[in-house]
């Protein structure tokens, strides 16, 4: 969150240096000033300094303010800095095409100081405002889409991304993996140790797995000690051998529970997405199956759905 007191920045653009002395003067008190004497070093400034406000000449040799303002608009990363223009044009049918090519204003020279300093002051808090909301909708998507206690993706996400590259598999036929893991017998953990340790616990897992992933693929906390993996583009075997690696790496895993080390294992089902999948529910069923046979058969081992031997015990 962006702090109140903090100073934003104003780029005043002007091919006249006695104009950016001027306005320097009267705004500094409002915000920190830089400058470009010229459209094209105003670009390349208003690109790397990523400034709150722009104030923008129209008359200047090489590029003039409306085509720096349409380079601006046309970049991602500028496209929002708002934009007045200052200019000794004062008909009505410029002013109408700067604010239509998308300036927040439109100010004339001569200027009444009070006046610029007001609708500066306005713009920056506007900008203040719009700079707020946008950190709040991006904090909000992330906590929309991750698990509260681990950070990890949680079961919406997981699911979206799964369709997608179920999506992905039917069209470009390469192998993509769904890995279910759940902790074992974790609900004694919880009994003989508390429940903030089984948090620890969890919380570990998800560290210790994540460590060992790749930047691809997907892993999210599914439900309360239940973890799921897509491995993207990734043939069943390489799978096998990854799921055995991170459940025997899980199991060599210790957390602090008073004195004592506290170690866990987790078991885990596999599956490969299929052509003929019709939903993740399709595949979340067969992994689950899988995960089932791995808890039946002694729990800390790896089954490969339709697999009919658990693959590797650790
Ligand atoms: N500490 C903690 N416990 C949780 C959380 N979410 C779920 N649990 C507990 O996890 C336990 C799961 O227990 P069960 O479903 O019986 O499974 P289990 O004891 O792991 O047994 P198996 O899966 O058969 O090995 C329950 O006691 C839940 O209360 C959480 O966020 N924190």
């Amino acid at each position: 969150m962006t702090e109140p007191d903090t100073m934003q920045t104003i780029l005043i653009i002007d091919d006249a240096k006695e104009n950016i002395v001027v306005l320097s003067r009267l705004l500094k008190s409002q915000a920190n000033i830089i400058f470009a004497l010229s459209g094209e070093e105003g670009l390349k400034i208003a690109g790397t300094r990523l400034p709150d406000l722009i104030l923008l000449d129209i008359s200047m040799p090489g590029l003039n303010g409306f085509e720096v303002l349409e380079h601006l608009k046309q970049s991602q990363t500028t496209a929002d800095i708002p934009i007045i223009f200052i200019t000794g044009i004062p008909d009505a049918e410029t002013e109408e095409k700067g604010l239509n090519l998308g300036a927040v204003d439109y100010i004339t020279k001569p200027f009444a100081s009070a006046v610029v300093k007001a609708r500066v002051r306005h713009q920056l808090k506007l900008q203040r405002l719009t700079t707020a909301l946008k950190e709040a909708n991006t904090r909000l998507t992330q906590l929309a889409m991750s698990d509260p206690l681990t950070g990890a993706y949680n079961r919406r996400y997981f699911l979206d991304a799964l369709k997608k590259e179920l999506e992905r598999v039917q069209r470009y036929r390469h192998p993509s993996i769904l890995m279910v893991f759940d902790i074992d017998c974790f609900k004694s953990i919880n009994d003989n140790h508390g429940h903030d340790i089984g948090d620890k616990v969890i919380i570990e897992m998800v560290k210790v797995s994540t460590t060992m992933l790749r930047k691809n693929d997907i892993f999210s906390r599914f439900g309360g000690e239940e973890f799921t993996i897509l491995l993207p583009e990734t043939p069943l075997a390489e799978a096998a051998q990854i799921a055995n690696r991170l459940c025997l790496q899980i199991a060599r895993t210790t957390i602090e529970s008073g004195n004592k080390a506290l170690s866990f294992t987790v078991s885990c089902g596999v599956t490969q997405l299929r052509d003929d999948d019709k939903s993740p529910d399709s595949i979340m069923k067969r992994a689950d199956v899988a995960l089932y046979q791995a808890k039946q058969s002694g729990r800390n081992q790896v089954v490969i759905a339709d697999a009919t031997e658990p693959s590797v015990s650790n």
